[in-house]
């Protein structure tokens, strides 16, 4: 017998569901809202839940991550009363296991209950539900995609690509692709592209020989050769130099690269997985990526999303941080005031996780022996963003006058304006400094040269 839940606000549907399950033998469980659904879910272990898209209290599609990753990992049907096809896409990319669209017939649902338990009799006992990497905390419907993508990657042993900006994980995730795959137990070499010696390149990548240049006294292994049977992690892939992607691709294509000065070929098979927070598509255009190299990159891709856009893993993950201090430091746990969270929840944390692991660490430092942990403990420019914030006239990003009295823009026409005036402002601001106004933007310098010389500003 088979554990079945079926969430949907019909009462008709409970009933010719429940039908369905007695005739085959299966026990149901039902509810009518998500929030019934989510309690009844994660106190039974179901292998399938039927889930309906439009819910009094939420739509169903966007909590299906949620749903798969219950430690019973059940199949997920979604059902609904629109044959919408971009909805039918997004289940099924979110390894939804099928799509029925409503009015139900007995038939229907007989042969979906049927084909789903079948299946799961037949797999679940080979294929272990994957438990979450235990060091990646947070658990909003974005991050969990974020996770069953790594599970995707981990198992295709194809090139992944991670996206996303400064501190969102991008390393983290890379580990997780590593340490789930079946090359877990060789090694993970990580590569800084953005750290990379103009001189030096090819020889880190690729290794060199004995007296293949002036100091070369040795021969020395480069990346490539370290993760042979592993995975190379390379961040900041943008920064890769144009010459070095064509070499790079080579090696992705064939298994095979030259060390310098070596007259000989050697073999590598590693698993790649690329990192980069710039839009190399976008780089791709300008001719700064080369196009093949990035559509190699892309057998698995993984979009990391700013703290910001996933607002839920905010309190998970200060309190996960706040914890690991308390217990190093050696002191007993602390109280939080309902105004530090408040702070944080309204700062928009450009550095990401990262930026509110520093935050967190230094109040807590601040706080010293005292019992609780307020706002005033965290670092000065996050309370006065958020002090500013609160002050600030909520404005349009699109200029009233403009979308009302002219016909509206196009939207590239219109990012363009947008993106020289924020150049523009950003270099007037630092005074030009490069470097400073890099570390503004959250951008790299080269990126930031790139942005420049399109718009034809003078630095
Ligand atoms: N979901 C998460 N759960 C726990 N810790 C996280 C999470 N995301 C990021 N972190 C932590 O935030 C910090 C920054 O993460 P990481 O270095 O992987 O980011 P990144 O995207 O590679 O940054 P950069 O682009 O600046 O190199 C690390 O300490 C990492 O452990």
């Amino acid at each position: 017998m088979s554990r079945i839940l079926l969430i949907d606000d019909e009462p008709m549907m409970h009933v010719l569901f429940g039908d369905v399950a007695a005739g085959l033998g299966h026990q149901l469980d039902t509810a009518e809202s998500l929030s019934e659904g989510w309690a009844k879910a994660r106190s039974g272990e179901h292998d399938v839940v039927f889930l309906d898209v439009l819910l009094p209290d939420g739509n169903g599609i966007e909590e299906l991550q949620r749903y798969k990753s219950l430690p019973s990992s059940p199949e997920i049907i979604v059902i609904t009363s629109y044959g919408e096809s971009t909805g039918a896409a997004t289940v099924l990319e979110q390894g939804g296991w099928e799509y029925l669209t409503k009015p139900l017939t007995v038939d229907k649902i007989e042969q979906s209950m049927r084909d789903v338990i079948t299946y799961r009799l037949n797999n679940h006992g080979a294929v272990k539900p994957s438990s979450r990497p235990s060091d990646i905390i947070g658990s909003s419907p974005k991050l969990l995609e974020c996770l069953s993508k790594i599970d995707e990657a981990a198992s295709l042993d194809v090139a992944t690509m991670i996206h996303g900006e400064t501190g969102t994980g991008k390393e983290l995730f890379a580990k997780a692709v590593h340490e789930r795959s079946s090359r877990s137990s060789r090694p993970f070499v990580t590569l800084d592209c953005a750290a990379l010696s103009p001189t030096l390149i090819g020889s880190q990548l690729f290794g060199h020989v004995r007296g293949a240049f002036t100091g070369a006294d040795r021969s020395r292994e480069g990346v490539i050769a370290q993760a042979h049977t592993g995975t190379l992690f390379m961040d900041e892939i943008g920064e890769l130099p144009l010459e070095m992607q064509a070499s790079l691709l080579r090696v992705l294509e064939t298994g095979r690269y030259r060390p310098v000065g070596s007259q000989r070929e050697r073999e590598s098979d590693f698993r790649l997985v690329a990192a980069t927070n710039r839009d190399l598509e976008e780089m791709s255009r300008l001719g700064l990526f080369r196009s093949d190299l990035l559509y190699r990159l892309r057998g698995v891709t993984v979009s990391l999303p700013p703290l910001r856009e996933r607002p839920e893993d905010i309190e998970p993950l200060a309190r996960h941080y706040i914890d690991h201090a308390c217990e190093e430091m050696g002191g007993g746990p602390k109280d939080i005031s309902d105004e530090f969270w408040s702070t944080l929840a309204n700062y928009p944390w450009p550095g990401n996780v990262r930026e509110l692991k520093h935050a967190v660490r230094r109040a807590l430092a601040a706080a010293q022996d005292g019992p609780v942990i307020y706002s005033r403990h965290l670092p000065t420019q996050i309370r006065i963003k958020v002090a500013q914030q609160g002050l600030e006239p909520a404005v349009s990003p699109v200029p009233r006058a403009e979308a009302e009295g002219h016909p509206m823009p196009k939207l590239k026409d219109y990012r363009d304006k947008a993106e020289r005036e924020y150049v523009e402002l950003l270099l007037e601001r630092t005074d030009s400094s490069m470097k400073q106004a890099a570390k503004t933007a959250g951008v790299s310098r080269g990126y930031l040269y790139e942005l420049i010389k399109k718009h034809g500003l003078k630095r």
